[in-house]
This record gives structure tokens, C-alpha cells and sequence, in this order.
């Protein structure tokens, strides 16, 4: 069976792109009466297609560079487990330079541990002083339910920073059963965490710059 894309004027089946001017599309009432004439297997056939032709026709995709040039960024890292945490930051530097950040553009702040990751991640937020935090930590299952509850305050604290401000805030923080697992995060067989935090943050203050630049995104809420 073949499968058709409809984007920006092009009409790509099975791989072979043909030009298209998007007007030449019938309108929706046209293609409906079309469709009501047409045999019962063709009509099921079109019935299928037909929510993914206008809405791609008309659609404007947005989604966020990778370049991070002249944006500033704010990391929050957590003390606690301070082997494994200096390792999910320096990835992240050196993922933000890669991504064209400038080092005087970022701002570190260490807390003692991942539960104080929100309140410093809210507070650089509503500085309006950044266009992304990042929150960083590790967190490793103990003896105790503590885990849960340093886990969930991070993870709802991060993610209520973000939406109570308009700023992306990302989280960077490892939950694990085990130090071997961290460490396999930070810059060991899985890659580094860190970097990949710092990556979405740039992503992300990407998106949203494009987005309020047309009106299309509210502007932060601080
Ligand atoms: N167990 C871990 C903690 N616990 C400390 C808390 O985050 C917090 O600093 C304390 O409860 C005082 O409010 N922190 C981590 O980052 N990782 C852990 O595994
Ligand atoms: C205070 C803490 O976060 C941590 O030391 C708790 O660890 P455990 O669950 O082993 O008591």
C-alpha cells in the first residue's frame, strides 16, 4: 500500500516527491462530495486519508535548533552524591559550548542536595534572567522511603518551576537503584545525562523564542 505525505505544497508517495501548489488541493467540501460518490472500498480508503491531507497542508511546523548561541542558561546542581553530580555538570558544559554557548552565559549554583534542586531552579527562573535552567542530582534508592520522597519533590518541583514561570526548567536528575547505574549515566556506557540536559534546554529556550517571536507562545509568566 502506498502512503502520502502532504507537506508544504509537496505530495510525496512512496518516496518520490511531486510538486504540488497547495491550492490545487480541492476543498474540504469538494473532496466530501467526492468522497460520497466514490465505490464503498474507495470511499473506505479515503475516509482513512482524509484528516492528514488539510491539516499537514496548512500546518507550520516549529521545533527548536540546537544552536544556543547568545541564550543564557542557569544549572542548579545538587552536592549530594558530588562524584557523580560534578560529572552530570561537566557534561553539560561541555555540551552547552558544543551547542554554541558561551561560558559567561551560564550560571552554576550548588544546593546541598536534589530536594533544594526547585526552589533555586523557580527562583533563577523568575529572575527573567534565563532563557532555561537545568536541574541536576542523583538520587540512589537506600535503606529508607526517603528516596521517594527526594525523587518526587525533585521531579514536581522541577516541572511546577517550569510551568509556574514560562521557562523551561530541565531535569537532569538520575534516579537509580544502584551508584553503578549513576555512574553508567554520567559519562560511562549510557553517555552522560548531563549533556543531554543542557542539549533539551537549548532546544527547548529555541522553541519557545521562535514561538513568542509570532505571538504563538505566551510570554514568560514570572
Ligand atoms: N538521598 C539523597 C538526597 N537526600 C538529601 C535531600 O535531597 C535533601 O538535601 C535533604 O533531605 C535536606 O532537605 N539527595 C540527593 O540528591 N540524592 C539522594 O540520593
Ligand atoms: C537523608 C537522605 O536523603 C538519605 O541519607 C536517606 O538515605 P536512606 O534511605 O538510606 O536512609
Amino acid at each position: 500500500m502506498s502512503f502520502a505525505v502532504q507537506q508544504r505544497g509537496s505530495l510525496q508517495v512512496t518516496g518520490i516527491t511531486h510538486r504540488t501548489p497547495a491550492r490545487a488541493m480541492p476543498s474540504m467540501a469538494v473532496r466530501s462530495s467526492l468522497i460520497a460518490a466514490a465505490p464503498a472500498p474507495a470511499r473506505r480508503q479515503q475516509q482513512r486519508r482524509r484528516p492528514s491531507l488539510p491539516v499537514l497542508a496548512a500546518s507550520k511546523v516549529y521545533e527548536g535548533s540546537l544552536v544556543g548561541t547568545g541564550m543564557k542558561f542557569g544549572v542548579v546542581v545538587a552536592r549530594f552524591n558530588e562524584l557523580v553530580t560534578k560529572l552530570l555538570l561537566d557534561g553539560a558544559l561541555g555540551a552547552f559550548s558544543r551547542h554554541g554557548v558561551a561560558a559567561d552565559d551560564i550560571d552554576v549554583a550548588w544546593v546541598p542536595g536534589s530536594f533544594e534542586l526547585p526552589v533555586v531552579a523557580k527562583a533563577m527562573a523568575k529572575s527573567g534572567k534565563y532563557d532555561a535552567v537545568v536541574t541536576i542530582g542523583v538520587v540512589v534508592r537506600g535503606a529508607t522511603g526517603h528516596y521517594d520522597t527526594v525523587v518526587g519533590g525533585a521531579t514536581s518541583g522541577a516541572l511546577g518551576a517550569a510551568t509556574d514561570t514560562g521557562v523551561p526548567v530541565v531535569f537532569g536528575v538520575l534516579t537509580c537503584e544502584t551508584m553503578e547505574q549513576a555512574l553508567d549515566r554520567a559519562g560511562g556506557k549510557t553517555g552522560n545525562k548531563g549533556g543531554e540536559a543542557a542539549v533539551t534546554a537549548v532546544e527547548m529556550a529555541s522553541l519557545l523564542r521562535d514561538l513568542r517571536a509570532e505571538g504563538k507562545a505566551a510570554e514568560r509568566w514570572l
